[in-house]
């Protein structure tokens, strides 16, 4: 296999490419050469139906039926949507161009969010735009006090479309009349809680366990308030959704550790409890850490998935509040699970290879992509820039995987990745 460039050349991982292009044969000769046990790189394992909730639960379209509603009967074992799928447009348009009849907190969760609804029946989560886009997370902060940013929400869902998953739900910035469009829409506990800053803006903090006090409170100017809206998830007595425990969840306590950060046999451990043990589930989490890596969000500590499809079902990419605060920082334990499984899906490789060689690196594929919303500006450029940074890190770690055997040395982080080849 070719050595990858040297000093100065640019690193097209082609030494990549050719193992893709091996036969499994092949692959199986290459991975005993170098000792190791586990195949990397793994091609989907799709069964091959693919029923949507509404073949499931025999739903029909009605003449009234809202888009989301298409949307939901549409939602697939395999995905949320189907690749270049126009209801998507369709969803975000109407998120921003609905008459908002009612607004209410979501109780759940720790931080501010508000349910939406349109006029025509749909719904969407709303959350508040608090700081300018330069924003980055406070120093002194941990993953779980970090505020939520209402614009990861946007960016997340679209970098996940991109990157070809389709399992996060459409997201759309959108700039409100406070009074018109929240004010005169809320009702009991929430509206108590606006009020006049002594600058003369339109204030409002809800009710919730984190910052929602009148030192937090989110303020329009006066009354022009943007926020982040995202596609409502089916209602549950349709599809009921199971919430499971991230196995590399961090501690969310400020002096303790997780077990998969001092275990090195972690992975190990993961690999046979079900659902990890077979199927998509654990590429899925493979994704998911890259996803997140991404995005720097550290606050991974739960995923859910449609109870209906099964086990063998995508994993829902709920919740990028706490993504996109730190530009200038890569946060390698997000993706430890890659790291310590040394395990990738073949179609997710292809697609970091792909926007690493260009010519649309993933930072232009963003900026084109979110091009279109309302709020656009959606990301600070720092973190584009970080993208194409962190796709090429991720593609670095691959290496190492595939041109190294189980030895546990290999496993730790600053040989693996902090290597110049
Ligand atoms: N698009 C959506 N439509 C409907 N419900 C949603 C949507 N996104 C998330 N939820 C639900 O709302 C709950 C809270 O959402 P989210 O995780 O974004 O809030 P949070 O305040 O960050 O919660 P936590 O503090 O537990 O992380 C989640 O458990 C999820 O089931
Ligand atoms: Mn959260």
């Amino acid at each position: 296999m070719a050595v990858p460039g040297g000093s100065g050349e640019k690193d097209d991982f082609s030494d990549i490419v050719d193992y893709i292009m091996l036969t499994s044969s092949e692959r199986v000769k290459y991975r005993e050469g170098v000792g190791r046990v586990h195949p990397v790189i793994k091609n989907k394992v799709y069964s091959g139906k693919n029923p949507t909730l509404g073949q499931l639960k025999g739903l029909k379209l009605r003449k009234n039926s809202t888009l989301l509603e298409h949307f939901h009967y549409q939602i697939s074992q395999n995905e949320l949507y189907p690749v270049g799928s126009s209801l998507i447009d369709a969803v975000l348009h109407e998120m921003i161009t609905e008459p908002i009849t009612h607004v209410a907190q979501k109780t759940g969760g720790t931080q501010l969010k508000l349910i939406i609804d349109y006029e025509n029946g749909m719904q969407a989560l709303f959350k508040p735009m608090r700081f300018p886009r330069e924003q980055q997370t406070l120093p002194n902060h941990f993953y779980f006090t970090d505020y939520e940013r209402h614009n990861a929400e946007i960016a997340a869902f679209h970098l996940d479309r991109l990157l070809g998953f389709r399992r996060a739900m459409p997201v759309t910035g959108r700039i409100l009349n406070m009074t018109t469009e929240l004010y005169q829409k809320a009702d009991g506990d929430l509206l108590y809680t606006f009020f006049i800053s002594p600058s003369d803006n339109m204030c409002f903090h809800g009710k919730c366990s984190y910052y929602c006090d009148t030192s937090h409170a989110i303020c329009g100017h006066p009354d022009t308030l943007e926020g982040s809206f995202a596609a409502f998830l089916p209602p549950s007595k349709i599809a009921p959704t199971k919430a499971w425990r991230h196995p590399w969840r961090r501690s969310y306590h400020k002096r303790r550790k997780a077990q998969w950060e001092t275990d090195p046999d972690y992975c190990q451990l993961v690999r046979e409890i079900p659902p990890y043990d077979k199927g998509r589930r654990l590429l899925d989490l493979m994704d998911m850490s890259v996803f997140d890596f991404l995005t720097g969000n550290m606050d991974r500590h739960h995923y859910e998935t449609f109870k209906i499809f099964g086990n063998n079902t995508f994993t829902l990419h709920l919740d990028q509040g706490r993504a996109f605060g730190k530009p200038f920082h890569d946060e390698f334990s997000i993706l430890a699970p890659v790291l310590h499984c040394c395990l990738l899906r073949q179609s997710t490789l292809e697609t970091l290879i792909k926007f690493h060689n260009g010519p649309v690196k993933l930072s232009e594929a963003m900026r084109r992509s979110m091009k279109k919303d309302p709020v656009n500006p959606i990301l600070w450029e720092p973190h584009l820039v970080a993208l194409d940074r962190r796709v090429e890190i991720i593609l670095k770690a691959i290496r190492d995987c595939i041109t190294k055997g189980e030895n546990p040395a290999a496993m730790d982080e600053s040989t693996v990745i902090v290597k110049d080849d």
